[in-house]
């Protein structure tokens, strides 16, 4: 599914109108029915009464076979509401466009039998073009309106509430009445149903202004903004679905939208992945691949073990843990089915003089990976450049030794194989030289200037963690569960990717069902514990 920004939806929305003539009040009665559809299956679910006036009688049973079939009609049951008792929803309408999607729903929800008091943020006057037209409909058809500061208004006296305030078009923060209605509305304790994005929300960043509409649900028109699917926009969305309103989903498609969901669909098609992860019934641990791991240190032992281990249980053949030396009598036994390989060093720690040994042992394997629990330490730069450089496979680099690159100017190290960054957002902030805030602030954003500039693969963690490439692509992730935030999940996660990368799938392919995997074995997890707080990291792995 493609994920837009506002300028892209407004091109579409150009290029609907200008090259294929639809009128653009012809797409705003298809958002308002869309809206008005969702806002009636809202109804029926807390219990207003069934679908009115659809079968006639008796299509079950012919469907079963069991009589003949008899004359059946059907109204339009979208659109129906058998009993709306005493629903009374307000539409909060603001003056640009979604207002006018937000009017032409209030006349479906009218038809349907609900009542409807249209809520109009600024003057009606003051309302242009279409959503002008869309006044004037909902007038005609006597619907009830006021002006939020002329008229008496009690937002908690109706059932639900549609928020038409502002849309793509909105820009900073809510002013004036407009912040007043949307406090309003949170404060009504009615659920909102928002038209294409919560009022309040950045449509592009996910980044929540003061005030924001909180939504149960959002009706999000034509294509997914990228604001919806990043916290705490997506919170502040509730649940999200996507309508079509008569754009089509091809103008996405042509004009290269660079951002998608990592849905199954996703992975199958656009990024070529097998999700059966098929084995060959003559297959061998050779046929899997080979992973080597640089990673822990005297006090951070566990990060190389937890890593190792993933990838193992990603479906690697073999997995090479080269560890200090001083390490391996304790490691001896903790997973046996890992190889170690001791690294020089006498006091548990890494140093600068192992990159050859490093380099020797990666030359029979099929990806490196690097950082978890590895520390710092004296010469750590020009350990990792080395590596960096001379390493004749595919990289994944985590942890420490993305502390290492943020300390480095590593755009000028040259390198024949891809390489995966797998930051949390505290690394992100040190790599891009900017603060953790800023990082979260527009994370998809972020991620696609530095995959771009840096030409990286790159892996921003978190809740939906985002996915981009070199070439500008990025992938949102929406498997996981906030019970993941536990110390060596992380961890997981680069055995994991490193483990599909030994099995051969190309460097973007390992990222993104790497991340995806790790997300679905995370909600597993969660989900065999009594309460999600107790999961820890090995959980994660033993749900893979
Ligand atoms: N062709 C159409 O008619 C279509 C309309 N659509 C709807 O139109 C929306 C975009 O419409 P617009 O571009 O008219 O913009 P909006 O309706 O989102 O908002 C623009 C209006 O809000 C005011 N405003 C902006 N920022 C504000 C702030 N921070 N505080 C207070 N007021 C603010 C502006 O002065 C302007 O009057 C979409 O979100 C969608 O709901 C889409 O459904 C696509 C098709
Ligand atoms: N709320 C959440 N929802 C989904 N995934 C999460 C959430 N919190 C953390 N995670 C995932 O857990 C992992 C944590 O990684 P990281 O912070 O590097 O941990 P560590 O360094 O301890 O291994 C990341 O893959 C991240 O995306
Ligand atoms: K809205």
């Amino acid at each position: 599914m493609d994920v837009v920004t506002a300028e892209e939806m407004r091109a579409f929305d150009r290029d609907t109108i200008g090259r294929l003539g639809i009128p653009a009040i012809a797409l705003m009665e298809n958002a308002g029915r869309a809206i008005a559809e969702e806002v009636i299956a809202l109804c029926r679910r807390r219990g207003a009464g069934g679908v009115g006036g659809a079968r006639s009688d008796g299509a079950g049973a012919a469907g079963r076979g069991a009589a003949p079939a008899r004359f059946s009609v059907s109204a339009d049951a979208a659109l129906t509401l058998a009993a709306a008792g005493g629903e009374h929803w307000l539409v909060l309408a603001g003056k640009g466009n979604n207002g006018g999607d937000g009017l032409a729903a209030a006349r479906h929800l009218r038809e349907a039998g609900i009542a409807v008091t249209l809520v109009y943020a600024a003057a009606p006057e003051s309302l242009a073009g279409e959503a002008a037209l869309q006044r004037d409909a909902a007038a005609a058809m006597g619907i009830p309106a006021v002006v939020y500061g002329r008229d008496a208004l009690d937002l908690a006296a109706g059932s639900g509430i549609v928020d038409a305030l502002l849309g793509t078009g909105s820009a900073g923060a809510p002013r004036g009445a407009y912040a007043e209605l949307i406090a309003a509305a949170n404060a009504s304790g009615r659920p909102i149903v928002s038209a294409d994005i919560p009022s309040g929300l950045d449509a592009d960043t996910g980044e929540t202004h003061e005030p924001c509409i909180h939504a149960a649900l959002t009706v999000c028109l034509a294509f997914l903004k990228r604001g919806l699917v990043q916290y705490p926009g997506a919170a502040a969305a509730g649940r999200v679905v996507v309508r079509s309103i008569g754009i089509p989903a091809v103008l996405a498609r042509e004009s290269g939208v660079r951002v998608s969901l990592l849905t199954p669909e996703v992975l199958a098609t656009r990024l070529r992945v097998d999700l059966s992860r098929h084995r060959s019934p003559e297959g061998h641990k050779g046929t899997y691949g080979h992973v080597l791991l640089a990673a822990g240190s005297l006090r951070m032992s566990g990060a190389g073990l937890l890593s190792a281990r993933a990838a193992l249980r990603a479906g690697c053949g073999l997995v090479t843990w080269a560890l200090p030396e001083k390490l391996l009598p304790y490691m001896i036994g903790s997973a046996p089915e890992v190889m170690l390989a001791p690294v020089t060093g006498g006091d548990g720690e890494w140093n600068a003089g192992t990159a050859a040994e490093v380099l020797r042992l990666s030359a029979s394997r099929d990806c490196i990976a690097l950082g978890p629990g590895l520390g710092r330490f004296e010469g750590d730069t020009e350990w990792l450049r080395r590596l960096w450089e001379e390493t004749d496979s595919a990289m994944v680099i985590d942890a420490d030794a993305l502390n290492i690159l943020a300390d480095a100017e590593y755009r000028t190290w040259s390198r024949r194989h891809p390489v995966i960054l797998t930051p949390h957002p505290g690394e992100m902030a040190r790599l891009a030289g900017v603060s953790t805030a800023e990082v979260q602030r527009d994370r998809i954003g972020l991620a696609l200037s530095y995959a771009v500039q840096q030409g990286v693969i790159l892996v921003l963690k978190g809740a939906h963690t985002v996915i981009a490439t070199p070439e500008g692509q990025a992938y949102i992730n929406i498997t996981g569960h906030p019970g993941m935030g536990t110390g060596g999940a992380g961890d997981v996660l680069t055995g994991i990717i490193s483990g599909l990368l030994a099995q051969g799938l190309e460097a973007v392919q390992a990222a993104a069902f790497g991340v995806y995997l790790h997300g679905l074995a995370g909600e597993r997890a969660a989900g065999k514990r009594d309460n999600p707080a107790a999961l820890i990291a090995g959980d994660i792995i033993e749900a893979l």
